[in-house]
C-alpha cells in the first residue's frame, strides 16, 4: 500500500501499475478525457491569463498538450518547451512560436531546436505557469512521473504556479510515496474540476 514514508521500490511498483493502466485506455475515450481537461483548463483563470506558459509536449498515452499549447499560441501568449540534457537528465526551456520548431529528441519526444528558439530564464518564469506531466498524483499534489526525475530538479527552482494535467484515474487515494527531493504540484486539472494541492 502506498504510504508517505515509502521508498523508490514503491514509487517503481506504482509507476508500473498506472503506466499498464493507461495503456488500456481505448483511444475514443481518452481523446474525449484530454478534450475535457483542456475545457477545464481553459476555465481556469490561473492558465488562461498566464503571459508564459511552460508545457511538456505530450507523447504516447500522456494528456495531450498539442491542442494547449496550439491555443495558448494562437491567443498572443508565450509558450515554453522542454529539453533534456541526456547525460545531467537536466531540464531547460526554450520558448518557440511554433510546433513547427520542435523534433524528436530525448526518447523520442518533441523537443525545441536550441539553435532556433530562445533560452528562458528565471526572469522569464516569474508570473508563469508549468504543465507537469505525471503517472500519478495525490491530494497533496505528490506525483510520480517516469523517474527521470528531470521534472524534481527543474521544479525545485521553478518561482511559479505549477498544474499538474491528469485523467481521474491518475489520482491516488491514498497518499503517494515522498522523497526528499520530490516537489509538489499547486493545483491538477482534471476532466471536471481544479484541485487545490494542499
Ligand atoms: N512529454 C514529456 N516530456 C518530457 C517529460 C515527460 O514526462 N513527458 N519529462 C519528464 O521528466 C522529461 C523527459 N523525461 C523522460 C524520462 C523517462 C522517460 C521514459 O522512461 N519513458 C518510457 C515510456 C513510457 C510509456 O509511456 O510507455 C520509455 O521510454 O520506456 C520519458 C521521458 C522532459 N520532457
Ligand atoms: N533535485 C534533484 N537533484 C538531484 N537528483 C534528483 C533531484 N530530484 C530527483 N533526483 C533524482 O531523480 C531520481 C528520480 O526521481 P523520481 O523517482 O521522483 O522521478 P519522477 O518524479 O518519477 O520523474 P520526473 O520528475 O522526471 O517526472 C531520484 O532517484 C533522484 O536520485
Amino acid at each position: 500500500m502506498a504510504s508517505s514514508y515509502g521508498t523508490d521500490a514503491d514509487k517503481s511498483a506504482l509507476r508500473a501499475g498506472y503506466l499498464a493502466a493507461r495503456q488500456q485506455i481505448p483511444a475514443p475515450f481518452k481523446a474525449r478525457m484530454d478534450r475535457s481537461i483542456d475545457e477545464t483548463l481553459l476555465d481556469f483563470p490561473l492558465f488562461a491569463e498566464a503571459p508564459l506558459v511552460l508545457s511538456y509536449i505530450s507523447y504516447g498515452n500522456e494528456v495531450d498538450t498539442h491542442g494547449i499549447i496550439q491555443g495558448v499560441l494562437e491567443s498572443g501568449r508565450r509558450v515554453g518547451v522542454p529539453l533534456v540534457d541526456s547525460a545531467t537528465r537536466e531540464m531547460a526551456f526554450y520558448e518557440i512560436e511554433s510546433l513547427n520548431q520542435v523534433s524528436p529528441g530525448f526518447k523520442g519526444i518533441l523537443e525545441p531546436d536550441p539553435d532556433e528558439c530562445r533560452l528562458l530564464s528565471m526572469d522569464d518564469f516569474f508570473g508563469s505557469v508549468c504543465l507537469v506531466p505525471g503517472l500519478v498524483f495525490d491530494a497533496q499534489g505528490h506525483r510520480i512521473g517516469y523517474g527521470g526525475g528531470c521534472y524534481d530538479r527543474f521544479l525545485w527552482h521553478y518561482p511559479g504556479d505549477k498544474i499538474a494535467l491528469a485523467r481521474t484515474m491518475q489520482i491516488s487515494s491514498n497518499p503517494l510515496p515522498v522523497e526528499s527531493f520530490d516537489v509538489p504540484v499547486d493545483f491538477i486539472v482534471t476532466e471536471g474540476s481544479v484541485w487545490a494541492c494542499r
